[in-house]
């Protein structure tokens, strides 16, 4: 059954699954969205069902909210929960410093709220998400409807004075509409290559009137499971400077490769 997924879904998995192992009895965890966040949540369910695991779990967006509850995963909101143990959540990029950029499925403003309301932060990614500088992905900006063209100039205008290589954006769309967010906003994706001082470009995003979040993560990430396919998994943590290695066996878990879900 394991030889339908491609390598990089078999990465996402074992980080998943490995990441799974933070998870104790009686925590109120963030779930993020993604497909990656889904093989959590679906381990999640698998160990609510199987090993009498209770959680209250705080997803993300409908998509995992909807996801979680379907698995069996108890769903709180954030401000039932008030503060949490832990968040584990996929990402687009994550560098050295285990800085990150999110937001690839448009859930970045309440996968930052979730994350930074959360003792800890870990991150599940496949090796493929790694780089040594943020910015070949393109950064997600939650911008409001109301005057985003407006916005949009100026963010363009104000990258001029900004360590980055590119400046061009474009508007998130669904099919022939422009993609709205959970919060009835929309996405600027911005086209930067390069992005050589992330602190100051998330600051002076968020300064701009229109924009709502940009989805740099920064110092809010403690650990990063990086996930390899062939089943290898490495903990980068930021706190012990440790990594860990392991190898996960596919055989296992067999049962979970039959419907991934995003
Ligand atoms: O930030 C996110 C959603 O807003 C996701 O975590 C990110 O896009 C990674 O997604 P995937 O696990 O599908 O590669």
């Amino acid at each position: 059954m394991s030889g339908e997924l491609s390598p990089i879904d078999k990465a996402k998995f074992v980080a998943a699954k490995k990441a799974a192992e933070y998870v104790e009895d009686g925590m109120r965890v963030g779930l993020g969205t993604g497909s990656t966040a889904a093989w959590l949540v679906r381990c999640l369910g698998e160990m609510v069902r199987d090993e009498g695991l209770r959680i209250k779990g705080v997803p993300t967006s409908t998509r995992t909210a909807q996801l979680a509850r379907e698995v069996g995963i108890q769903v709180v909101s954030l401000d039932e929960a008030k503060w949490l143990d832990l968040t584990i959540d996929g990402a687009d990029e994550f560098d050295g410093d285990l800085n990150l950029i999110k937001g690839g499925g448009g859930a970045l403003l309440q996968e930052k709220i979730v994350a930074t309301a959360s003792d800890q932060m870990v991150v599940i990614a496949d090796v493929g998400k790694e780089v040594e500088t943020l910015g070949a992905f393109p950064l997600p900006v939650e911008v409001i409807p109301f005057g985003w063209q407006t916005t949009q100039a100026l963010i363009e205008e104000t990258l001029v004075s900004i360590d980055v290589l590119g400046r061009a954006s474009t508007l998130r769309m669904n099919g022939d509409s422009p993609f709205v967010t959970d919060e009835g906003n929309h996405i600027l994706d911005l086209h930067l290559n390069r992005i050589g001082d992330a602190r100051q470009l998330a600051m002076v995003l968020n300064q701009m009137p229109g924009v709502v979040e940009n989805g740099l993560f920064i110092d809010i990430c403690d650990a990063v499971v990086v996930g390899y396919g062939d089943g290898r998994v490495e903990v980068r943590d930021i706190n012990a400077g440790t990594i860990e290695e392991a190898m996960l066996d596919f055989a296992e878990t067999d049962n979970l490769f039959t419907d991934l879900v995003d």
